[in-house]
């Protein structure tokens, strides 16, 4: 920010919730940005009367985030978007509301967390040296979704990267004598759901091939880990009209 720049100014939707909480924290120690609104559930917390909101930050719940998206799309503010449950159909309809508001930017990220950006990223470039590769993330018994969207983001990239790597199904002989298994079946890659009290977010990426194994492991200990991606969104959405999915372009 230069002395002169005004700061962002940002409000959060599900902002009682686990991620909400952190979100405003952050903002509000953050001396380019401006928490100027804070809503949970239709009860605004809290609203400034400077401003509007220039970029709204959604941790809320995949039932209610289409619904929080078209608005702001409608009233032509930016969006960052935490919450899970994007399948393509989903994306499709955000690009749609968004071909009627060009200047509007939104990001959807399954996850914020720098490692776990990394995380995904390794295990793209890993897929296509691998015969097998399985998925099991590891979640709070809170967490109301499953499997995870970074599960599901990790799965389709390392499908997409066998896909273009001319790899066929993976060796898997295995009758299911119990439905579920052999866990979820994303483009053709296995994810097994752990839920425990004492865990955060975490997940394994399982490669295997004759004789090797290559494990990638990521752990998020604290929601702190996230805030740095979230508030590096905030900063960026506003010259990304459009949508943009993932961290990744505002890392390079
Ligand atoms: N992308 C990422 O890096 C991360 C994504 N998440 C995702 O964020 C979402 C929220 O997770 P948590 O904070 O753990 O859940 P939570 O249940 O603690 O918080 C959700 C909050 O949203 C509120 N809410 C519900 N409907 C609302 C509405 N219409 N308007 C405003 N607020 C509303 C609820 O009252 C609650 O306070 C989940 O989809 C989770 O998977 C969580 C952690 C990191
Ligand atoms: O609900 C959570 O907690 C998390 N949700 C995201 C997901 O579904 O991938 C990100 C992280 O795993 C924490």
């Amino acid at each position: 920010m230069t002395e002169s720049a005004e700061p962002i100014r940002v409000g959060v939707l599900g902002a009682r919730g686990r991620m909400g909480l952190e979100v405003c924290k952050a903002v509000d120690g953050a001396p380019d940005l401006e928490l100027v609104a804070m809503i949970d559930q239709g009860d605004v917390l809290f609203s400034a009367e400077e401003g509007h909101a220039q970029v709204l930050v959604d941790f809320t719940s995949p039932d209610v985030v289409m619904d929080n998206l078209r608005w702001a799309i409608e009233h032509g503010i930016n969006v960052v978007v935490g919450t899970t449950g994007f399948t393509e159909q989903r994306l499709d309809q955000v690009r749609g509301w968004l071909a009627a508001k060009p200047g509007v930017g939104v990001l959807i990220a399954p996850n914020f967390g720098i490692a776990a950006v990394l995380m995904m990223q390794f295990a793209a470039k890993a897929a296509r040296y691998f015969e097998s590769a399985e998925i099991i993330e590891q979640h709070h018994p809170r967490k109301f979704d499953a499997p995870s969207g970074t599960a599901t983001r990790t799965a389709q990239v390392i499908a997409a990267a066998r896909a273009e790597a001319g790899l066929g199904p993976m060796p898997d002989a295995t009758k299911e004598e119990v439905e579920g298994a052999r866990g979820a079946n994303i483009d053709g890659v296995r994810v097994h759901a752990v839920r425990s009290a004492g865990l955060l977010a975490h997940q394994e990426v399982l490669f295997g091939t004759d004789g090797e194994i290559l494990t990638i492991r990521h752990d998020s200990l604290d929601r702190v880990s996230f805030m740095p991606g979230v508030l590096l969104s905030v900063r960026n959405v506003g010259r990304l009209p459009g949508l943009t999915i993932g961290i990744d372009s505002l890392l390079d």
